[in-house]
């Protein structure tokens, strides 16, 4: 999977410890970190007055070499620290920067450009009073904030708040992503997320979904090979079109729905058909659950087939268990409801309770959400980059649906493929601006796939 790598804290310190125990030290960690959060507030924010605010670990150590990169580059700067360093390596960083450490209070006046160096990972409470009241006085009063890291205030791997934090600009980011950097309430506050190499091995088990990558044209190909998608329709027969239409603009070579009733307004080259042979070896994807309403016969039905599946919506709540989709190579698409619905309240932070429905039901999971989440039984995540808000609208589950059905039926495995969907959704969202609805988010997938 391409992608930015995400890391959890421990998982973070264990690849910072496996870097030291392969010979560099934590103090070449810091270098590199705080003269990359240098070279970034110069490219970002230019050689404006700049104030930085460190606290007592390796974070505020970032700041330090930061300040002392900024000023031998000629950038005004000054140093506001809430404590002495703590730890050898920030306290060596304080040691080689020459200029004034002021304390920071009321008197500290503002500057043009902010940067939090104050916590980043070690944080589990909330910040001093004090802390927190100077970091939003200073905030509210620069024109750029940027945060070292992370934005204090924030924790890393659940991305909860321990209070208000102010919006950052930019967030410059070590080593891997954090959790926190996409997870709600944390991900808007960081603004754009950069992401600097320290030269840690960091794995891919958890990433940031980066632009799939697509299996080709075969120039023999037909419509069956280029993957058929099979759509059980319900209730609602709008659902179903939606996700039809989507997965048909995704690239399956051909999308057909079994409907008792025909329905309006379809594109002539989805095929209806009053029929549902679920032995059909030529299905590539059956596609149930959107639109579905309380006819749970229809999920009973896709679940006799052996072909994979994506199960949205009703579908999702029909299950009754997660154990039903043992060997099933399914793909569900939950919202926050839906998944209560089925997997009860799971206990942990967004991608702990997304993994282990995944290991419970053997099923990728896409968690949806502003900030969706794809988990995979053998502990694999993706996580959306920012997509935008005006998703928010009936009808754009179906459309995700759709994709991640086409994505199946054109050959990805089912963790790639949901991967792919969630990364075309959100690219197809931006292009079809925030007064889209749903139908012009499906019409708007050819674009997305046109920037691979
Ligand atoms: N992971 C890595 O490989 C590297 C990490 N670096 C930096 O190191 C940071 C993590 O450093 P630390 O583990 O020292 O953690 P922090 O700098 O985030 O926090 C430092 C200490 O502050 C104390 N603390 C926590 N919450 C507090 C509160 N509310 N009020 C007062 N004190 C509080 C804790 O005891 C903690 O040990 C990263 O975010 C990154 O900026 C870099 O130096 C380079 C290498
Ligand atoms: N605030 C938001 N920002 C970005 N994406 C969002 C936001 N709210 C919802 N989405 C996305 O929009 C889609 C909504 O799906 P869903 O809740 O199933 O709605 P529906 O059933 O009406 O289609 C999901 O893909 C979700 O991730
Ligand atoms: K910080």
């Amino acid at each position: 999977m391409s992608g930015r790598p995400i890391l959890a804290t421990q998982a973070m310190r264990a690849a910072e410890q496996a870097a030291i125990d392969g010979g560099t030290p934590i103090e070449t960690l810091m270098e590199r970190a705080g003269a990359a959060l240098a070279e970034a507030i110069i490219r970002y924010a230019g050689p404006q007055p700049t104030l930085l605010l460190c606290g007592p670990g390796n974070n505020g150590g970032d700041g330090y070499v930061a300040a002392r990169h900024l000023a031998g580059r000629g950038v005004p700067v000054r140093v506001a620290a809430i404590a002495e360093p703590t730890t050898d390596a920030a306290k060596a960083a304080r040691a080689a920067y020459e200029g004034a450490v002021e304390p920071l209070g009321d008197s500290m006046a503002p500057a043009k450009v902010m940067v939090d160096c104050l916590f980043g990972t070690g944080l589990k409470r909330p910040l001093d009073g004090d802390v927190h009241a100077q970091l939003v006085r200073l905030g509210e009063a620069a024109g750029l904030r940027i945060a070292c890291d992370l934005p204090s205030g924030v924790d890393s791997d659940s991305g909860a708040l321990f209070g208000p934090v102010p919006n950052f600009d930019m967030t410059v980011a070590f080593g891997a992503l954090k959790p926190a950097h996409r997870l709600m309430p944390a991900m808007p506050a960081c603004g754009r997320v950069v992401l600097a190499d320290i030269g840690i091995d960091t794995g891919t088990d958890w990433v940031e979904i980066g632009p799939p990558q697509l299996p080709g044209l075969d120039p023999a190909g037909h419509k069956y090979t280029r993957g058929l998608v099979h759509c059980l329709a319900g209730k609602m027969p709008g659902a179903i079109a939606l996700a039809a239409m989507a997965a048909a603009r995704s690239g399956a070579g051909y999308v057909r729905i079994s409907t008792s009733r025909p329905i309006d307004g379809l594109p002539a080259a989805i095929a209806q058909i009053d029929t549902a042979d679920m032995s059909d070896e030529r299905i590539g994807c059956i596609l149930v659950g959107s639109g579905m309403g309380d006819i749970p016969q229809v999920l009973t039905l896709a679940l006799t087939s052996k072909a994979p599946k994506v199960i949205d919506a009703d579908g999702i709540g029909a299950l009754g268990e997660p154990e039903r989709l043992k060997g099933q190579n399914a793909i569900i698409t939950p919202h926050a409801g839906e998944f209560e619905t089925l997997f009860g309240t799971l206990p942990g932070n967004k991608v702990e309770q997304a993994l282990e429905a995944s290991r419970r039901s053997g099923a990728v999971v896409i968690y949806k959400g502003p900030d969706t989440l794809v988990a995979s039984p053998d502990g694999r995540a993706g996580f959306a980059p920012p997509a935008p808000a005006w998703l928010a609208s009936a009808g754009t589950g179906d459309v995700l649906a759709g994709i991640a059905a086409a994505m199946v039926a054109r050959g990805l495995p089912a963790f790639e493929a949901a991967c792919a969907s969630v990364w075309l959704h959100g690219r197809a969202g931006e292009l079809a601006g925030p007064h889209m609805v749903a139908d012009d988010l499906a019409a708007a997938i050819p674009s997305a796939l046109d920037l691979l």
